[in-house]
């Protein structure tokens, strides 16, 4: 499988007027094409730092970030990132199908096919029929929806993530979680999704990367062994799921891999 990024010995320092603050220390990861990457971090640690820095909003005071072979100086044409709040992402002033077309208005592309473009993306997050409305007249679980239609849209090599669920209510949670999987695996995306949810991260990845405290360092990397198709009661039920959440709490709350030797 071809590597879609690669993240070497990445740090990132915030300075600047009195305040120097180590955020992120020295991370080495890749993430394989079509893989559904998870993120898993406590609080504060520097998850936002890392998806800043691979997303090339800002610039890492070391190590480097390659997307499909290409070091990334600035943000790619071909990554598109949702965050949380969703209710600042969207433009209140367009409609729904205006708001999953503004980025591909830089993309060499007729109307019709933008328009084309948006109504699929749209289909795929299950919202088909509602462009003509307004941001605000959709529920929140829906406006992320739109949020999520609209870096789908732009057919991104990657799709960052970051804490894309943390601002809906439960039911409305798994239902997202349920329709990226499934957006996922029908078009072999490639995502990398941070969280501090440490079911979230065993139920969405193939794989979860576990991250340090403050500055964030890979604590380990943990292979998923679900089944591809998840389901919310019988996957979380599944003893793989069970043992793998438990290892991952172990490991947020300073316990060392289950693989590593005892230091002699
Ligand atoms: N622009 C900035 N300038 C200075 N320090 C910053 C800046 N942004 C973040 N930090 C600090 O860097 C550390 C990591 O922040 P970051 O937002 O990356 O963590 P996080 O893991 O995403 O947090 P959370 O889980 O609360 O969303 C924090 O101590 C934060 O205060």
């Amino acid at each position: 499988m071809a590597t879609m990024l690669e993240v070497t010995g990445l740090t990132h320092r915030y300075g600047g007027a009195g305040s120097d603050h180590l955020a992120v220390n020295e991370l080495t990861f890749s993430v394989e094409t079509g893989q559904l990457a998870c993120i898993v971090g406590p609080s504060g640690c520097g998850k936002s730092t890392l998806l800043r820095c691979i997303s090339g909003l800002i610039r890492p005071s070391g190590g480097e970030v390659k997307l499909h072979g290409d070091r990334v100086e600035g943000v790619p044409e071909d990554l598109a990132v949702v965050f949380q709040d969703y209710s600042r992402s969207l433009f209140p002033w367009l409609s729904v199908r205006q708001n999953v077309e503004f980025p591909l208005r830089w993309k060499k592309l007729s109307r019709a096919e933008r328009r084309q473009r948006a109504e699929e993306a749209l289909e795929w997050v299950g919202l088909p029929g509602v462009g003509g409305k307004y941001p605000w007249q959709l529920s929140g679980g829906m406006q992320q929806r739109v949020s999520i239609a609209r870096a789908l849209a732009r057919r991104p090599a990657l799709l960052l993530m970051d804490e894309p669920f943390a601002s809906v209510d439960a039911q409305t949670r798994f239902e997202l979680e349920d329709l990226l999987r499934g957006v996922q695996v029908q078009n072999h995306s490639t995502v990398l999704l941070v969280t501090h949810d440490i079911d979230e991260s065993v139920y969405l990845g193939d794989r979860v990367l576990v991250l340090s405290k403050s500055p964030a360092s890979i604590v380990a990397d943990l292979p998923v062994n679900l089944p591809a198709e998840r389901d919310q009661i019988a996957t979380r039920e599944a003893q793989e799921f069970v043992s793998l959440r438990a290892e991952v709490a172990r490991l947020l709350h300073g316990g060392a891999p289950a693989t590593a030797k005892p230091s002699a």
